[in-house]
């Protein structure tokens, strides 16, 4: 690792002390820190060309995020009251408490960027631009022809959804909600659609135990969902390949659903201790009938694209070859309505559903919950991080 050294006086110290700051952190996760790791960098190379001293406040801030966004919570012990340097940055880190990994770098880039105000950072949107194709860590949007086009984008973990790509989801589509564009698309990047929720969010542990972070992963999950209850525009998912969890149960969210015949659509929550989401405990039975929907959100059936399509969680299936150029040839087609009818045609079709549809979000993450903190869920958990399975 490489280390240089930041000088920083501290309270009730007279003396100007030195402390070593990580300008190179090569015991980074890289494969999970992948897609930040240029901005993060960036960032801590800007860091470097600061011409003026940013004072001691925003140096121990800067090391406390650094701490975060590279080992999560401060959980080492608390130097001794006369260890003026190391508790300084110690209290610093441990102040952030639970703070997500992804929201320290983002929150490290950003400090940074305040500091040296010349120097942007590649994540920063340029001025007059909003957030679209740049400044997402996990997805790619776009918006052309009418159509915004959301890209979940982490293929190389068959773009499971992490802490931050729930949060930047929710962003694309308020965004999306927002701008010019007729209609929105949701895809995956790479073979899979997605495999659902990324196991990994359940091993970073907050001060308050599991409890407290069942009861974050409950809130956020219903924010989340929420988000695609309310969203006003047609809202179509093109599912380029396998999908998993909630990445499927969402799609009956969707007012269409256009798949690759490679597609499969799997919800094998009870196998993983866990119950169903994305309102699936009620748009399941009522798309497919109760007892299709038991075979897959209860006993885990995995789908090919045709079954999906026979029973109407899928609109329609294209064979692979053709996927795209098919289903874009006809979004752009409908992107070309009128807006304005197509959203409120979706309103009218939507709206007397919309707080059922909120209601069941409550119940399922209130259920899920409590799921999270059996043993069932948390074997499970184990036994994939531990590669003794997989689906
Ligand atoms: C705020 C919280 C809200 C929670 C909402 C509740 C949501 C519930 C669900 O979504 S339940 C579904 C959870 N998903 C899974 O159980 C899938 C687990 N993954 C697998 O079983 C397999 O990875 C696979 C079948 C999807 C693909 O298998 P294979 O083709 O053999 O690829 P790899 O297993 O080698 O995967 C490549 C790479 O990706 C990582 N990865 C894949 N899926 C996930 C995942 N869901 N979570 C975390 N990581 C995942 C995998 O570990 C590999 O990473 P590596 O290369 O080893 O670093």
């Amino acid at each position: 690792m490489g280390w240089e050294q930041i000088e920083i006086s501290v309270p009730n110290c007279s003396s100007l002390q030195v402390i070593s700051f990580p300008v190179v952190q090569l015991h980074l996760n890289r494969t999970a820190m992948r897609a930040s790791q240029k901005d993060f960098e960036n960032a801590m190379n800007q860091v470097k060309l600061l011409k003026k001293d940013p004072g001691n406040e925003a140096k121990l801030k800067l090391y406390a995020l650094y701490k975060q966004a590279t080992e999560g919570p401060c959980n080492t012990p608390k130097p001794g009251v006369f260890d003026l340097i190391n508790k300084a940055k110690w209290d610093a880190w441990n102040a952030l408490g639970s703070l997500p990994k992804e929201t320290a770098r983002q929150n490290y880039v950003d400090l940074v960027s305040s500091l040296s105000p010349s120097l942007e950072s590649s994540s920063q949107v340029e001025p007059g631009t909003d957030r679209k194709s740049t400044g997402y860590e996990t997805l790619m949007v776009t918006s052309e022809d009418g159509i915004t086009k959301i890209m979940l984008n982490r293929p190389t973990k068959k773009n499971a959804l992490n802490v931050e790509m729930y949060h930047e989801i929710m962003h694309a589509l308020k965004a999306a909600s927002e701008d010019d564009s007729a209609i929105t698309v949701l895809t995956g990047n790479g073979d899979y659609y997605s495999s659902g929720n990324d196991l990994t969010n359940f091993t970073d542990i907050p001060p308050g135990g599991v409890e407290e972070k069942a009861k974050n992963g409950a809130i956020l999950l219903r924010e989340f969902v929420g988000c695609f209850i309310d969203f006003p525009k047609p809202l179509i998912a093109m599912v380029n390949g396998p999908a998993v969890g909630i990445s499927v149960t969402l799609l009956g969210l969707f007012d269409a659903v256009y798949a690759s015949d490679r597609a499969t659509f799997h919800t094998p929550f009870s196998h993983l201790g866990q119950s169903p989401e994305g309102c699936s405990s009620y748009t399941f039975p009522k798309i497919m009938s109760p007892a299709k929907a038991i075979e897959m959100l209860v006993f885990g059936k995995k789908l090919t694209a045709g079954e999906a399509c026979a029973q109407g969680l899928v609109t329609e299936v294209f064979p692979d070859s053709t996927f795209q150029k098919e289903v874009w040839t006809r979004l752009k087609a409908f992107a070309k309505l009128p807006p304005n009818a197509m959203r409120i045609s979706k309103e009218i079709i939507r709206n007397r559903e919309k707080e059922k549809l909120h209601a069941v979000n409550a119940e399922e993450c209130s259920v899920l919950q409590g799921r999270w903190l059996s043993d069932e869920c948390m074997n499970a958990v184990v036994n994939f991080l531990s590669r003794k399975s997989k689906l």
